[in-house]
């Protein structure tokens, strides 16, 4: 388990992690999720006590990193796949991590083949792809092997089948019991991968909770076609449903109802003898319910000039202040509630109900 108080990182008068409190669970992959300069590689490298927090602290099992002994037989980290000596063979790499750390090196063929790395353990891992650069470099993570498992944003650069491979890696290591937070600043990857998300935005939390409540953040829809859509729309209005006029991808005239699931909507068509031609549960975008959680908190993002771009580092964060005042209950988020307007990141959203 790993456990973050109140943690806190500036670099001079940035704040990179501003009090983030969070607990990841053995069992589940936890995604650690948020735009680009968020904070997640920073409260990483202090979780493995490669960075000195400005407040708070990161408990890994209770312990701090620096207090683990043996830590690598506590905790298995990929931050930086091509952090191998180049010359080096994938085995005299591992070989020599395992010596560095008082493990057998019994176990160095077996985290080989466990990646699928056996046929090139003696080739020179300054030639492999990034692909078995990442197999390597979760050998190395499973070397000591470790309940808990930290990866910063495995997937970045790989093709799909090393994508698919290293989710389902992760997904197995969760399924023994193990702790495995990953971060990514793709809500599509964590939501094929993730059991749990933890969501922040310029350092600071803004949701911590299970992806199906998260999934439940963005709004489902009904589209429904029908051969008499005004006396439909009028019929669903006497029930308090609102049916707007939309059309279908190719262009079809239908209806669209965001307030009522589709049972409900065929039930009154049916009661009122209304032929249907479509009725289509959708669900909301996930994406656009991240892109709103996280509006404002992008570091970077395309918009205004002066409001930040590619390669400007901004002062640091905003001041809360700037941010639209929340006008929603927290922990009350059904489908029909999300939001509209950009999601402020004032008040982190814990979800209810989740994995214990
Ligand atoms: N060593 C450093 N010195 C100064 N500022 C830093 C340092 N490391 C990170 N920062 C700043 O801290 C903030 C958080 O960066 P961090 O790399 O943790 O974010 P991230 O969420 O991992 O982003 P990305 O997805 O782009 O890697 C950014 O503003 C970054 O510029």
């Amino acid at each position: 388990m790993i456990n973050v108080e109140g943690l806190s990182k500036d670099y001079g008068t940035t704040r990179a992690v501003d009090d983030l409190t969070f607990t990841v669970r053995p069992g589940l992959v936890t995604g650690f999720l948020g735009p680009n300069g968020a904070g997640k590689s920073t409260t990483m490298r202090m979780i493995l006590g490669l960075d000195q927090p400005s407040a708070g602290r990161a408990l890994i099992n209770g312990t701090n990193y620096r207090e683990l002994s043996e830590p690598l037989r506590h905790v298995g980290a990929l931050l930086d796949a091509k952090w191998v000596h180049p010359n080096r063979s994938a085995r005299a790499h591992l070989r020599w991590m395992a010596a560095a750390n008082g493990i057998p090196d019994s176990r160095v063929d077996q985290v080989l083949a466990d990646v699928g790395l056996t046929s090139v353990a003696d080739k020179r891992a300054g030639g492999f792809s990034l692909g078995m650069s990442q197999r390597l470099g979760l050998a190395g993570a499973m070397l000591g092997d470790p309940g808990v498992l930290l990866f910063d944003e495995p997937v970045n650069g790989l093709d799909p089948e090393g994508i698919v491979w290293i989710r389902n890696y992760m997904r197995a290591l969760a399924r023994q019991g193990r702790t495995v937070l990953v971060s990514s600043h793709l809500l599509s990857e964590m939501a094929q991968t993730a059991d749990h998300l933890i969501v922040i935005g310029q350092g600071r939390l803004i949701a911590d909770m299970s992806v199906a409540q998260f999934s439940s953040l963005a709004q489902a829809s009904v589209i429904v076609r029908s051969p008499e859509p005004d006396r439909l729309a009028q019929v669903l209005g006497q029930n308090q449903i609102t049916a707007m006029r939309s059309s279908t991808a190719d262009g079809r005239p239908s209806l669209t109802v965001v307030d009522a699931p589709a049972e409900r909507v065929g039930d009154i068509a049916a009661a009122n003898h209304i032929a249907l031609h479509e009725l289509t549960p959708r669900n909301g975008s996930l994406e656009e319910a991240y892109m709103r959680m996280t509006a404002g908190a992008a570091q970077y993002q395309s918009g205004a000039p002066g409001q930040g771009s590619p390669g400007q580092h901004p002062q640091g964060p905003p001041p809360r202040s700037q941010f639209p005042q929340n006008q929603y209950p927290q922990n009350q988020f059904s489908q029909n509630q999300f939001p509209q307007g950009p999601f402020q990141p004032q008040g982190p959203f814990h979800g209810q109900g989740g994995h214990q």
